[in-house]
């Protein structure tokens, strides 16, 4: 559920019409109250512990401006980008109907009731029906077995029909992870999740059948950006299986010097400010300050942290590993919650699952 961070520096992240009001009662500049969470992961974002800020003289003159009012990042259109994402799918889903007779299949697999899992899985279908992907639905009671889970793969596995198939996670607790995801046969494995996919993409000279969606998303938004990665510094923040590991990874095949940050990290902020590229993937909201951000940075926030919000419709809103308001001045490109990486999700699960069909289908 929502936490209870009130986060001021994500003002900036509400409604339009609501901000305009909002800024008349509330002064828009206050320390960001992700410092006063009590998930706080990362000892050093104490005030009194953070370094000294980047000194100006050594960096571009346009970029120096981190303090001013008028210094605001280009913002990565996630949402933008997914929807072009999901056209050009959309025309190649039909191309391959049309030469060939074949149309994708997703199928997906809830075990449980999650309020928020449901309406991810909904998204997905509709998704899915969008771009003329059809999709495959199983809904398993909270209760069930594990063997009732892979049962559910195995047949899926063996249906010429399903060229995807993604296990939605969390699953309950009782079930282990590993033994589900291992199930999932690697040329259908669309989440990337398949321990060989990931030993894959790890390797030089292998590609995996699929990479993860979240890391593959933000690639894409790098590269439809313009922004370079090769030789450049890169800082992922978060060492998750699902993000943080593959998306290291996919900055280093892509040729840039990882570094990866964790709840371990002595100097987060001062090994982040490095960063020419930054990849947020911890779920702790606003953790990333403006002072942690080297000037003219290109920030990929992957965190979707929902955070409560009286005057919102939900009770709740949702607010990035990055603190938008502050970033956004120093940062020379970021991407907003929501927005940003979110759709970027999906988009690349239809991308993945296309793939799947061409591949197995031998198309084109
Ligand atoms: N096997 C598996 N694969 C997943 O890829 C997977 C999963 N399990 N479990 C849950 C997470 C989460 N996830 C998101 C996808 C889209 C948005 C998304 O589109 N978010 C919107 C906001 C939506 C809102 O307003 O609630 C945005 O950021 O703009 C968010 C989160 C996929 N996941």
């Amino acid at each position: 559920m929502a936490s209870s961070i009130l986060s001021d520096c994500s003002t900036a992240r509400l409604l339009p019409l609501r901000r305009a009001l909002l800024q008349q009662r509330v002064p828009c500049i206050r320390p960001c109250p992700a410092l006063a969470s009590p998930r706080r992961l990362f000892a050093a974002a104490r005030p009194q512990l953070l370094p000294r800020p980047p000194r100006m003289d050594s960096v571009p003159a346009a970029a120096s401006s981190a303090e001013s009012a008028d210094a605001s990042a280009k913002v990565i259109d996630g949402k933008l980008v997914a929807k072009q994402v999901r056209e050009e799918i959309a025309v190649e889903v039909t191309k391959m109907r049309d030469a060939i007779g074949i149309v994708p299949g997703l199928a997906v697999i809830l075990v449980g009731s999650r309020k928020d899992s449901q309406t991810y899985v909904r998204n997905k279908k509709k998704a899915c029906e969008a771009v003329g992907i059809k999709s495959y639905e199983v809904n398993l009671p909270e209760d069930s077995s594990e063997e009732e889970v892979i049962r559910h793969i195995a047949s899926f596995n063996s249906d010429p029909s399903v060229h995807g198939i993604l296990v939605q996670l969390p699953l309950p607790r009782h079930m282990n992870d590993e033994n589900i995801l291992n199930a999932v046969s690697i040329e259908k494995d669309v989440d990337g999740f398949h321990p060989l996919n990931i030993g894959r993409l790890a390797m030089q000279g292998r590609d995996p059948f699929f990479v993860p969606c979240t890391p593959k998303g933000c690639m894409e938004l790098l590269h439809r950006y313009g922004v370079e990665i090769k030789g450049k510094r890169a800082v992922v923040i978060g060492r998750s299986n699902i993000v943080g590991m593959p998306a290291a990874l996919l900055l280093q095949k892509a040729n840039a010097t990882v570094s990866i940050v964790h709840s371990q990290t002595k100097n987060p902020e001062e090994i982040t400010r490095q960063a020419d590229i930054v990849i947020a993937a911890v779920g702790v909201a606003n953790l990333v300050r403006g002072n942690w951000i080297k000037p003219g940075a290109a920030i990929i926030d992957v965190g979707i942290n929902p955070v409560d919000d009286p005057e919102s419709p939900r009770g709740y809103r949702l607010v990035g590993d990055v603190c938008y308001e502050e970033a956004s001045k120093v940062a020379g490109a970021i991407t907003p919650v929501p927005g940003g990486v979110g759709p970027m999700t999906i988009a690349m699960l239809l991308s993945n699952t296309l793939e799947s069909a061409k591949r197995i289908h031998k198309f084109k």
